[in-house]
């Protein structure tokens, strides 16, 4: 070997213990404490990115770390319905559910996306369990609607979460599993409502009293002025969050309102990180420089 490829080497071989060196803070800070991750259905782009998500919930699950993870699977629901030929319709970010509709979205979320996602999470060592917000009671849902343009809009069986029972997720915790939670749920009467992921997931980091709730989703983070500029607003406080909510759109406004009830909950951090590069989990809880935007109490 030259002299110049030797140093060359040397570099790189540097570069990849000082990675490994910036994790120790993160590994002693996160070690025996919980994160919630929510994996959002645009973040499934393909099977390389999926294969990656598994890998990193595996990894942290072995450093020590305690993932929860939530899914989502709007784009896959969407497919389904289309394919069934049923209409589905987004009002303020949230899916129109007819009681047709919603039979699409539980066989879905429950028995496609969860099903794939506990099977990669499988080929790493057989940690995952699949749960519905129907398991054990883990959530309770009361019909919502949303505020569009100043007015209530009725969303079918769209549910918000009242209730969260999450003793079977603790169980599987502490018997060293992967709880990965589809997000239907019972109201009081028993009728199974659409719950929005990240809405989901929110209220479980809450309830679990977690140390993070991290976001992953198809945008680098919330962009300041959307969609004229792709200018990420780094961090955010929860008044902050406050005043931009109504100016959102789309699939951003559960997202934000999730991350603002998430830390007014007292969960210290929750993230909004772009899911597309594989990876991104592992670098947002193990590197100093977070990515994506960070939402504080
Ligand atoms: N201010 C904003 N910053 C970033 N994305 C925004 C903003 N406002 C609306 N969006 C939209 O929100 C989308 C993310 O939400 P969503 O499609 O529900 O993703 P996921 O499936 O990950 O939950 C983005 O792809 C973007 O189209
Ligand atoms: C009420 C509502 O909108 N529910 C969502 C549930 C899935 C979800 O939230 O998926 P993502 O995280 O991939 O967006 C839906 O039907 O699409």
């Amino acid at each position: 070997m030259t002299d110049a490829r030797h140093s060359t080497k040397k570099k790189e071989l540097y570069r990849k213990a000082a990675t490994l060196i910036e994790a120790l803070p993160w590994l002693e800070q996160y070690a025996g404490k919980i994160i919630v991750v929510k994996y959002g259905g645009n973040a499934m782009l393909n099977d390389e990115l999926k294969q990656a998500f598994a890998e990193d919930i595996v990894f942290l699950r072995r450093c020590g770390v305690l993932p929860v993870v939530v899914h989502g699977g709007g784009p896959q629901i969407s497919l389904m319905l289309k394919r069934l030929g049923i209409e589905s319709e987004f009002k303020g970010g949230f899916r129109v559910t007819t009681p047709e509709a919603m039979d699409v979205v539980r066989m879905v979320l429950v028995g496609q996306v969860g099903r794939e996602l506990v099977g990669l999470l499988n080929q790493h060592g057989n940690l995952a369990v699949g749960l519905s917000g129907e398991d054990a009671g883990l959530f309770r849902a009361a019909r919502r609607g949303v505020m569009v343009d100043g007015e209530q809009v009725d969303l079918g069986l769209v549910g918000d979460v009242v209730e969260v029972h999450p003793e079977a997720v603790l169980d599987l915790i502490q018997a060293g599993r992967i709880p990965v939670i589809a997000t239907v749920a019972p109201d009081e009467a028993g009728d199974v409502h659409n719950v929005n992921a990240d809405t989901a997931a929110s209220a479980l980091a809450v309830a679990l009293g977690a140390e993070r709730l991290v976001v992953l989703t198809d945008v680098e983070g919330v962009y300041a002025d959307w969609p004229n500029s792709t200018e990420i607003i780094a961090r955010m406080n929860s008044a902050e969050v406050e005043a931009l909510l109504p100016t959102l759109e789309s699939g951003m406004v559960p997202k934000m309102e999730a991350c603002l009830r998430a830390v007014q909950g007292g969960v210290p951090r929750a993230t909004v990180v772009d899911g597309r590069a594989p990876h991104t989990l592992l670098l947002e809880v193990f590197t100093d420089d977070g990515v994506g935007t960070m939402v504080t109490k």
